[in-house]
């Protein structure tokens, strides 16, 4: 955090986990000018995934960018990550400053309107460093972001706004999911990045 930013990082789970809410950390032309530049240059894909043995095509659409091209499994299905762009690499050394970690590569995710979401999951991919921070930048429109407790049930809700970082370290993805729900209300688009360590 700089000397400048006057917002506090609060963990929001109770037990088993740190998830930091830097909230808002981006000026506002910052995120104007990411949120736009992404929106429009970055090469997005509709994702698809393996359910119950049949491929599915998500409405939400999805790019995966990295130090190297890595070959990268999400949902049963292997691709190849894209080199960083200047602007992600400008982006990703902002979120490591403020997130004190670092990062070598970044899945992003782009929501039409509300009614694309993301359902429960963690991210314990095999790929991922073990309990390696996860730091979640969005931008466009506010979002509710949930997790669940796996073993308790026991539930914690954040709202992520445009310019926001999120932050999910130690042991969140053993012991918490999350998703972004779908809200009927939001009909505008929001670009989710998750900053991630992969193993080489
Ligand atoms: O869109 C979000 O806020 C979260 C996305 C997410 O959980 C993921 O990409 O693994
Ligand atoms: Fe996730």
């Amino acid at each position: 955090m700089d000397l400048f930013t006057t917002e506090k990082v609060i963990n929001i789970l109770p037990f088993d986990g740190i998830t930091n809410n830097h909230g808002v950390f981006l000026t506002k032309i910052e995120a104007d000018f990411y949120y736009k530049n992404f929106f429009e240059t970055i090469p997005w894909e509709h994702d698809q995934a393996i359910i119950f043995g049949k491929i599915i095509t998500t409405k939400r659409k999805v790019a995966w960018f990295g130090d190297e091209e890595f070959d990268y499994t999400y949902s049963k299905i292997t691709k190849k990550a894209n080199i960083w762009t200047n602007e992600l690499l400008a982006l990703k050394q902002i979120v490591e400053k403020e997130s004190e970690e670092t990062y070598n590569s970044c899945l992003l995710n782009l929501y039409h309107s509300g009614e694309e979401g993301m359902a429960y999951h963690s991210d314990g991919e095999k790929m991922l460093k073990k309990n390696g921070a996860i730091a979640s930048v969005s931008l466009g429109a506010t979002r509710k972001f949930s997790f669940k407790h796996k073993e308790n049930n026991h539930r914690v809700d954040v709202i992520l706004e445009h310019g926001s970082l999120l932050v999910m370290k130690g042991e969140t993805q053993t012991h918490w999911l999350h998703r972004l729900p779908p809200s009927k209300k939001v009909i505008s688009p929001r670009i989710n990045l998750t900053f991630r360590t992969i193993q080489r």
